[in-house]
């Protein structure tokens, strides 16, 4: 099987052409590909297959092998890798798990329109939102030496999030228009050097407060952007904004 390394801002993916129908849709086969040492290694796969009207569809598995719902990140691979594809010029529009995205890519640097958001929710001081994923959102003091592993997995396992999990997002303020987020990633059950909805949520957070219509977001892996037009305490609009890169491309026996 022919595969394509990406990675967005150091969340990496295996992608895989499946217009033909062919990859067997397997958690074990899914999860040996994104294992970093049996495997090919990555936070997760994505297939890109056809669905008319749009350009393409996006099928995501978690790197445990298990579908799941919207990747930012993956979305914005996902474009990069149908413009290497020729599948389109410059705009595109695909169908994912949460609806129809709309996207451009210009110089490799990809920005996708992730779905609205019709309410942040409180647990205690920190929120709770769906950016097209699960996340919570808690705000963090000296973020680098923050324990995100212990402190995002404890979130994700507490008895209100466990059953269906949720991503854990830690974040920074930096200055008036910037913040740091570290992201603990669930079905990775660990720390990925981001998280597109989870840099998402985590800037929806932040704008709610000010008159902002766009922020910038550190993580480990890069820098994103994120543009919000906010209406009540109702977000839409919101486009994420980053680099994605094809890192390799191989060859790989499925059995
Ligand atoms: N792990 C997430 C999906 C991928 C999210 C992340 N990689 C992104 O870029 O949004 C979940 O199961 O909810």
């Amino acid at each position: 099987m022919e595969f394509y390394k990406y990675q967005g801002t150091g969340n990496d993916f295996v992608m895989v052409d499946n217009r033909d129908l062919q990859f067997p849709k397997d958690q074990e086969i899914i999860e040996k590909l994104c294992d970093r040492r049996f495997g090919i290694g990555a936070d997760g796969l994505i297939l890109l297959e056809n669905d008319e009207p749009y350009d393409f569809k996006m099928v995501y598995y978690n790197s445990d092998g298990g579908e799941s719902t919207m990747c930012g990140n993956g979305g914005r691979c996902l474009v990069a890798f149908a413009f290497f594809l020729d599948i389109f010029e410059e705009n595109c529009t695909f169908i994912a798990t949460d609806g129809e995205h709309e996207a451009e890519i210009h110089n490799g640097v990809v920005k996708l329109k992730m779905i609205d958001v019709e309410s942040i929710l409180s647990d205690a001081e920190d929120f709770v939102l769906n950016t097209g994923s699960p996340h919570y959102v808690k705000y963090v003091e000296d973020i680098t030496n923050y324990n995100v592993f212990a402190e995002g997995n404890k979130i994700r396992n507490s008895e209100n999030y466990s059953e269906n999990g949720i991503n854990v997002n830690f974040v920074e303020k930096i200055s008036d228009d910037e913040i740091f987020v570290r992201t603990y990633e669930r079905g990775v059950e660990d720390e990925t050097y981001s998280c597109g909805t989870g840099v998402t949520a985590s800037a929806l957070t932040f704008l709610q407060k000010g008159n902002l219509t766009s922020i910038k977001v550190k993580t480990l892996g890069g820098n994103l952007k994120v543009y919000a037009e906010k209406n009540e305490n109702k977000f839409h609009k919101i486009w994420l904004e980053g680099p994605a890169k094809q890192v390799f491309r191989g060859k790989i026996d499925l059995i």
